[in-house]
């Protein structure tokens, strides 16, 4: 026996409150006995390095063993080792004292709220051993090796040892409650979880159980584009590769190393939950770093490590402290200079990933001002502008839905900013946007701007809605008007229904076909309005179509959205009739009998008031579709108007 003697720490019984404050963490002990054995590696070869040792130092290797009859469960490494000096001061001292300060700290707090319990250190072996023994023999020319144990009270035991080669083992003996860790599965689970990036062969069963390579902390330039994608799939099998990502490596003002991936985005993605794993210096800490990832990265993943992020302070602290707020600035502002760099050197790859991306950067626009300054010129917008270019534009949204591939091989690709959009347009219509939200029930106010060489952009992405109030913030003086909310000048012709066809009532074309629809619909909150719609084929435009004024959808949206319903079909519309097209015609001509005739049972009238409701049900069919009762009666509304027609046509 070298010694028997005290801890020397000043708080009675620390080891129950080791236990207590920690309860449910108590798998971290064998992260932080592998990290220790893994520095004691490090230090042996730094001093083999410095020349002051000169024997072998041999392969670095840390060997965990279970002994189910003992309980006992041991980390062995081939380390630096330690003298009986250093044991007494390195343990009973340094370990013991700073494991006090932290249950000072912590006692009766809540330890959920701290995020990484790290540096906990060797004392959190008694969390879950009865009895811990240390084994070691220091590299140190002379020096011989030493036994330390203690049963969990303050008082220690220092003997000599047998042990002949260099390094250390820690043998913990189990408490009852935590004989889970004689388990190879549970251990190897846990070395998986914690230590896998950890550069040393960790061996279980005789097997190496790790990974030991952490791409993060290599060079970017010494890494191939499948190594990053091959990381990806390590830590998210499974999944669709990602799109693209950043790797993070600084050391100035802070330490931080890291790989970000763009997933590509999963429609039922918590996008509140980070999935970015957090590191310090390669051993895993959380798998939630909501704190120090700027909100809106939040649905990236991967991994960052730095030894800068305070790990054992509450959530809160860590919100606020200032090198985590520096931290997520510099991430932003990585993540903002790839796109940018992707938009300028491969802007056929950015567009292919614009759907899922687009998202993130909405969405950090609208959230972070600094990175909205930084990627405002890269927002794009797919648009109907097709580039005169030798090859044809191909469609971007193929039928099958999968738009990324027809993209990739557009030669020209219709995508624009809102300045190119805005530039291109200065002539035609200034300081105007048309957009669209919807390209299938859109459809026909879409044809109709193209068809004049209107240019609509598609803000069909779900967080477009809030977008285009930040757009309307950012750009003051541009109106954005969705296809349906009402029709540019430059659609409409100059009425050639205007003059007088009743010489009775001095009534013109245009007013008989408004007077008939009134009649026929009869619904006050249906604004009807006639108009010429340019078109070098009448039969091919629309005979009437819904519009919905931009306000008053805005309205109907948000009061939906504060009673969180969705938004219903607004009464209050207007029913733009068409006058140019030929059915529109005909059904003056078909009415005409009956209203000149005052009689409006005769059974021509009749027909064009059917053939006025079918007209309106087409228009709101291409708007909204119908519900059910809607739907109904189209169909028998149809089915007169068709009877009606059959008929005439066999009698004539
Ligand atoms: N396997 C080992 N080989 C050699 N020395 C060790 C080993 N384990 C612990 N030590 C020594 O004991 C000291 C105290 O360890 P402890 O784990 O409590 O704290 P730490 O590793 O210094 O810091 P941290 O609190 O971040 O873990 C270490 O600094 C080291 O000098």
């Amino acid at each position: 026996m070298l010694e028997q003697g005290t801890i020397s720490i000043h708080t009675e019984n620390i080891f129950p409150i080791i236990k207590k404050s920690l309860y449910s963490d108590h798998e971290i002990f064998l992260r932080e006995l592998v990290s220790n054995a893994v520095d004691a590696i490090e230090k042996v070869k730094m001093v083999s390095r410095a020349g002051e040792y000169n024997s072998e130092i041999g392969e670095p290797e840390i060997a965990i063993t279970v002994d189910k009859e003992q309980k006992t469960l041991a980390i062995a490494d081939n380390g630096i080792g330690m003298t009986a000096e250093e044991v007494k001061k390195y343990i009973n001292q340094v370990a013991f004292s700073s494991a006090e300060e932290f249950v000072k700290k912590y006692e009766g707090k809540s330890d959920r709220a701290i995020i990484g319990h790290f540096g906990l250190g060797f004392y959190s072996s008694f969390m879950v051993a009865q009895q811990v023994e240390i084994d070691t023999l220091s590299y140190k020319e002379g020096s011989s090796a030493v036994r330390w144990t203690c049963d969990g009270s303050p008082e220690f035991r220092l003997e000599d040892s047998s042990r002949t080669q260099r390094g250390t083992t820690i043998t913990l003996t189990l408490q009852e409650e935590e004989l889970e860790y004689l388990e190879p599965a549970r251990i190897r689970q846990l070395i998986k979880t914690y230590c896998d990036f950890l550069p040393v062969p960790i061996k279980l069963e005789g097997e190496v159980i790790n990974r030991q390579k952490a791409p993060w902390r290599e060079s970017p330039s010494s890494l191939t584009k499948e190594d990053y994608l091959e990381f990806y799939r390590y830590l998210y099998p499974f999944q669709d590769e990602p799109l693209l990502w950043v790797h993070l490596n600084t050391d100035y003002p802070f330490i931080l190393n890291g790989i970000l991936y763009f997933p590509k985005l999963v429609p039922d993605v918590d996008v509140t939950k980070g999935q970015i794993k957090l590191f310090c210096n390669q051993v895993f800490v959380s798998e939630h770093c909501e704190e120090i990832i700027p909100k809106f990265l939040l649905p990236m993943r991967g991994v960052i490590d730095s030894t800068d992020i305070p790990l054992n302070v509450s959530r809160s602290a860590l919100q606020t402290d200032r090198t985590v707020r520096k931290i997520a600035d510099y991430i932003a502002r990585k993540v903002g200079d790839r796109l940018k760099e992707l938009y300028r050197d491969n802007r056929q790859e950015y567009i292919s990933s614009w759907q899922d991306i687009g998202t993130f950067v909405k969405f950090g626009a609208l959230n972070d001002e600094k990175f909205k300054k930084q990627i405002e010129d890269i927002i794009i917008y797919r648009t109907t502008y097709e580039a005169k270019t030798e090859t044809p534009a191909v469609e971007v949204q193929s039928q099958e839905g999968d738009a990324w591939q027809d993209v990739s091989a557009a030669p020209s690709l219709p995508y624009t900013t809102i300045k190119e959009y805005l530039e291109r347009n200065k002539e035609r219509h200034e300081n105007r946007v048309f957009y669209c939200t919807n390209e299938a029930t859109q459809a026909t106010y879409i044809e109709l701007h193209k068809q004049q060489g209107l240019e609509v952009l598609f803000m069909d992405s779900f967080i477009d809605t809030h977008f285009i109030s930040f757009l309307e913030q950012e750009y003051a003086n541009v109106k954005f008007s969705r296809v349906d909310s009402e029709l540019d000048e430059s659609l409409l012709e100059k009425d050639k229904a205007g003059e007088i066809v009743d010489p009775k009532t001095n009534k013109t074309r245009s007013e008989l076909i408004k007077e008939l629809f009134e009649q026929a619909i009869n619904k006050p909150k249906v604004n009807i309005r006639t108009e010429a719609l340019k078109s070098d084929n009448p039969q091919g435009s629309p005979p009437a179509i819904v519009l919905l004024p931009e306000f008053l959808r805005r309205m109907r949206d948000m009061s939906a959205m504060m009673q969180q319903q969705t938004a219903q079909f607004p009464e209050e519309h207007i029913l733009l009739v068409n006058t140019t097209h030929p059915l529109i015609q005909n059904l003056v001509s078909l009415s005409e009998g009956g209203i000149l005739q005052g009689d409006s049972k005769s059974p021509s009238a009749e027909l064009a008031n059917l053939i006025c409701h079918h007209v309106y049900d087409l228009a709101l069919m291409a708007q909204k579709g119908f519900d059910a009762e809607g739907m109904t009666a189209f169909v028998e509304r149809s089915n007169q108007v068709l009877t009606r027609l059959t008929e005439r046509a066999a009698s004539s």
